[in-house]
């Protein structure tokens, strides 16, 4: 890849994964509606690189895509209780002209940052918390219709269609990841659901690394590492991409410290805290948006159901 690559949501944790693991390995522009801090913008990257913009500026979009090769797009909402207005403005609409620049600028490859979320809706009562665990061999591949559990998930999967339609009428090459749970140095504690679509920073960074770098047409694919536990398929991301993920959370005890660790047991029991919980908020990985004070650029509405009934 000889041209620019543009990052959107450069500032966020998906980006910061990306950037700390291929930062100096493509020629970045940078975008966020935030500015970015040097500490987050790899060595070598001008100023005229870094774009201070909301993705639902169109304007600023164009500028920002002239002369690029690839796109990462990960600007949005990622709250799972992001009320409609802000995943219609935020990841809808502004992935609709993310995507429309990028045509128009004639760029080849197309990455976009879907989510578990646009089928959450799988995970059944009947058929979690068995999902979860390492024995269970229900699979989902990308080729399931999407099932959100919320309206974020439905902008993820209407993001997903979005990238369908560029590719079938532009050509554009276009993967949607639906990324699994990204947490720093070990799997999310505590949270069998959490464990299963664990997705490390390194395989985080390798993944994108291979959405750059493969041909592919339209592409769905798990973005989650090579987890035990799981009930994401990772075949297709590794027949079309050439991913090959290195972490395992199987590696780590229930608790989130690596097995071999001094005093620790194998914990490869199924856990003993709640499989449907969001386990406790990791003081020096990701913390969960949901959980987190509210982002003052996303609106919170109190009487939209979190589930998105
Ligand atoms: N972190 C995770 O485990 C997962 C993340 N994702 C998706 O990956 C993407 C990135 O997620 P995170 O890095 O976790 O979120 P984040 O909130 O840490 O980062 C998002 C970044 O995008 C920027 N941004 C948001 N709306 C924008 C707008 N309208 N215009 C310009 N910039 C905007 C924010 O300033 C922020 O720097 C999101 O689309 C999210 O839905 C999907 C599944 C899991
Ligand atoms: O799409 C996303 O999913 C991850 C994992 O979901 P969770 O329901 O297990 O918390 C979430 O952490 C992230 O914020 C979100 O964007």
């Amino acid at each position: 890849m000889d041209e620019p690559v543009l990052l959107t949501g450069a500032g966020g944790r998906v980006g910061q994964a990306i950037l700390r693991g291929i930062g100096d390995d493509y020629e970045w522009r940078l975008l966020d509606r935030e500015p970015l801090p040097a500490a987050k913008v790899p060595n070598g990257v001008p100023d005229a690189d870094r774009y201070v913009a909301d993705i639902t500026d169109a304007d600023a979009v164009r500028e920002a895509m002239a002369g690029v090769g690839a796109v990462i797009h990960l600007a949005g909402d990622p709250r799972k209780t992001a009320p409609w207005d802000s995943v219609i403005r935020n990841n809808i609409d502004g992935t609709q002209v993310v995507m429309r620049a990028a045509v128009d600028a004639g760029v080849e490859r197309f990455a976009f940052a879907s989510s578990n979320h646009a089928v959450g809706g799988y995970e059944t009562e009947d058929r979690t918390p068995d999902l979860y665990r390492p024995d269970d061999g229900y699979r989902l591949d990308g080729t399931e219709l999407p099932r959100p559990g919320n309206l974020y998930g439905v902008s993820k999967a209407t993001g997903e269609a979005l990238g369908r339609f560029y590719h079938d009428e532009f050509d554009m090459s276009v993967v949607c990841v639906r990324i699994g749970n990204l947490t720093k140095d070990h799997p999310p504690r505590e949270y069998e659901r959490g464990q299963a679509m664990w997705l490390s920073h390194r395989d985080c960074a390798h993944l994108f690394d291979r959405c750059l770098q493969a041909d592919y047409g339209y592409e769905i694919v798990y973005g989650i590492s090579n987890n035990d536990r799981r009930y994401y398929s990772i075949e297709r991301a590794r027949e079309a991409l050439g991913y090959d993920p290195a972490d395992n959370s199987a590696e780590y005890t229930f608790e989130g410290r690596p097995k071999g660790d001094a005093g620790e047991g194998d914990g490869a029991g199924e856990g003993n805290g709640p499989g449907e919980g969001n386990g406790p908020a990791d003081e020096d990985t990701d913390a969960d948006p949901d959980d987190g004070p509210a982002d003052p650029n996303f609106p919170t509405d109190p009487d939209t159901p979190t589930d998105g009934a």
